[in-house]
């Protein structure tokens, strides 16, 4: 037997090893080809750590992945998840390959590297400016379910290390670092980065001029509430009110404030944080006014998508005549509209509330969008329309994934959901106008038809990647579209 060319057969077992990854974006279809795009030494000797990107061709387009490859002769049991293979390799990998995120010794080097800005190969380690980086901490992975992967380092710092990568800076790095010269309260510190120099992956077709980030180094709020599973609990709350079920919603102004958990008074303050990251980015990256055909080509391509969607999953099928009512009502009235930086995938799941107030993360926009549009300006009520979203998803997710129950007990609860996202959407919408950001309730069309959208959008998410799912956004769209 020939044995493989050991560059060869590590191709081989990455080939393998990267469809069963979480974070893997492809998994609809086959890959046509894989290969190293860049390959850094980071440690030498055993164990030793290589920083690779590796360049995914599937259906004709090309993909870059990022992955931490440690190398050791002998693996210890503890490293074993990460295993991705064995080697008997010429090349200077020899040995048990693995996924060096889970492997403390080597990760250490991260905060090292950043902490002296130091420069390996094509990759730059970067400190922000003013601050320390402490070096002693032992990274691990969080266990949440992500797009990326991030590492805790004690209780200091999340390291997230962006897998699939963007061709130039990543929003989330720009938009942090701007927002952190703007002074803005509501976002975790930075304290590094890692990004690839521009030029050093000739794999890259639609390379710019910028550095491709890697990984974004920020202050860990470990005592920070994730802001949907607070909302959860409110919404169990409510539901578990003695209050007669059947007879109507617990929703007077008293009632409310009498029920254990309410969240009105969190969502006003949510509200009002994120009119304040509004004019925070406004200030840092601009305003612009979009003439009217700019709103109509939205519209367009909603309708495209609307299209698309209701091809893929028939259940949507119902509502498409009242969406592009929606949509085309909008069009019609199409006038010069402000446009700005915004968040571009807000929900619950993306703030944090911290004992100081609510803090958002994650600006990197729908991990479907091109990065052209994730980096575009858009209308600030469409992140507005992205929360008031999540208040429909907290409402009806414990009610959508319970099955069967008795039909007034369904009713009840039915309208104690209604109750909960109506009452939050509303505090929330007031928190956001209060703080200076356009009246919601002034741009009720255009609030609506972001709504719509990103329904249509969070069906076809749910479809692709967490099917049982989908009756939480079909069961807000039977109400809204009702
Ligand atoms: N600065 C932070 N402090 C505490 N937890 C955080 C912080 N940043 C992120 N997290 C946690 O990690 C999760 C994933 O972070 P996120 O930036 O949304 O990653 P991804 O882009 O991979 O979805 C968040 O939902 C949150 O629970
Ligand atoms: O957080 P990501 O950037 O990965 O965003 C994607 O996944 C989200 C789910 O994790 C998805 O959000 C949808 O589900 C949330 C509850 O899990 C809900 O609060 C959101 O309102 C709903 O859109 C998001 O759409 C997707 O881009």
């Amino acid at each position: 037997m020939t044995v493989p060319p050991p560059d060869h057969s590590l191709v081989r077992l990455l080939a393998g090893w990267l469809p069963g990854q979480r974070w893997f974006g492809g998994k609809d279809g086959p890959i046509d080809e894989l290969s190293i795009g860049t390959a850094t030494e980071l440690i030498a000797g055993d164990p030793a750590l290589h920083h690779l990107v590796l360049d995914v061709r599937q259906d004709g387009a090309i993909d870059h992945y990022q992955l931490l490859l440690g190398a050791r002769r002998e693996l210890p049991e503890r490293l074993e998840a990460g295993l991705i293979g064995r080697l008997t390799g010429e090349d200077g990998i020899t040995g048990h390959v693995y996924d060096a995120v889970h492997d403390a010794e080597l990760t250490r080097a991260l905060l090292t590297y950043m902490a002296n800005e130091t420069q390996v190969g094509p990759l730059q380690f970067r400190r922000a400016p003013g601050t320390g980086i402490r070096t002693d901490l032992d990274g691990s992975p969080i266990g949440a379910e992500q797009s990326n992967t991030s590492l805790i380092f004690g209780d200091s710092y999340i390291c997230k290390l962006f897998r699939r990568l963007s061709p130039d800076v990543n929003p989330d790095l720009e938009v942090n670092l701007a927002l952190s010269r703007e002074g803005c309260a509501h976002i975790p510190a930075v304290h590094g980065w890692i990004e690839l120099e521009p030029g050093s992956n000739t794999g890259w077709e639609a390379a710019g001029d910028e550095p491709v980030t890697l990984a974004l180094l920020s202050e860990y709020l470990r005592t920070a509430t994730d802001g949907w599973q607070f909302a959860l609990t409110s919404v169990r709350d409510w539901f578990a009110q003695p209050a007669p079920l059947g007879t109507g919603p617990v929703f007077t102004a008293e009632e409310a404030a009498a029920a254990g958990g309410d969240f009105g008074a969190e969502a006003e303050r949510l509200g009002a944080a994120t009119a304040q990251v509004h004019r925070d980015l406004a200030a840092a990256f601009g305003v612009t006014q979009a003439p009217a055909s700019v709103l109509r080509d939205a519209v367009f391509a909603m309708n495209e998508q609307l299209d698309q969607v209701s091809a893929a999953v028939p259940e949507l099928r119902p509502y498409a005549g009242a969406i592009r009512a929606v949509f085309d009502e909008v069009a019609a009235a199409a006038g010069p509209l402000p446009v700005q930086r915004v968040h571009g995938d807000y929900h619950l799941g993306q703030v944090l509330r911290t004992d100081a107030g609510w803090v958002l993360l994650d600006f990197e926009g729908e991990p479907a969008r091109t990065h052209h549009e994730r980096r575009a300006p858009a209308h600030p009520l469409r992140d507005v329309a992205g929360m008031l979203r999540s208040f429909e998803y907290a409402a009806r997710f414990l009610l959508a994934r319970e099955g069967d129950l008795p039909q007034d007990t369904s009713e009840a609860l039915e309208a104690r959901a209604q109750a909960w996202a109506e009452r939050n959407r509303a505090a929330f919408c007031a928190g956001y106008a209060a703080a200076g950001g356009p009246d919601p309730a002034a741009h009720a069309a255009l609030v609506r038809a972001f709504e719509f959208d990103k329904a249509v959008y969070e069906i076809r998410y749910e479809a692709r990647n967490r099917p049982s799912w989908l009756p939480v956004p079909l069961r807000s769209l039977a109400r809204l579209a009702g």
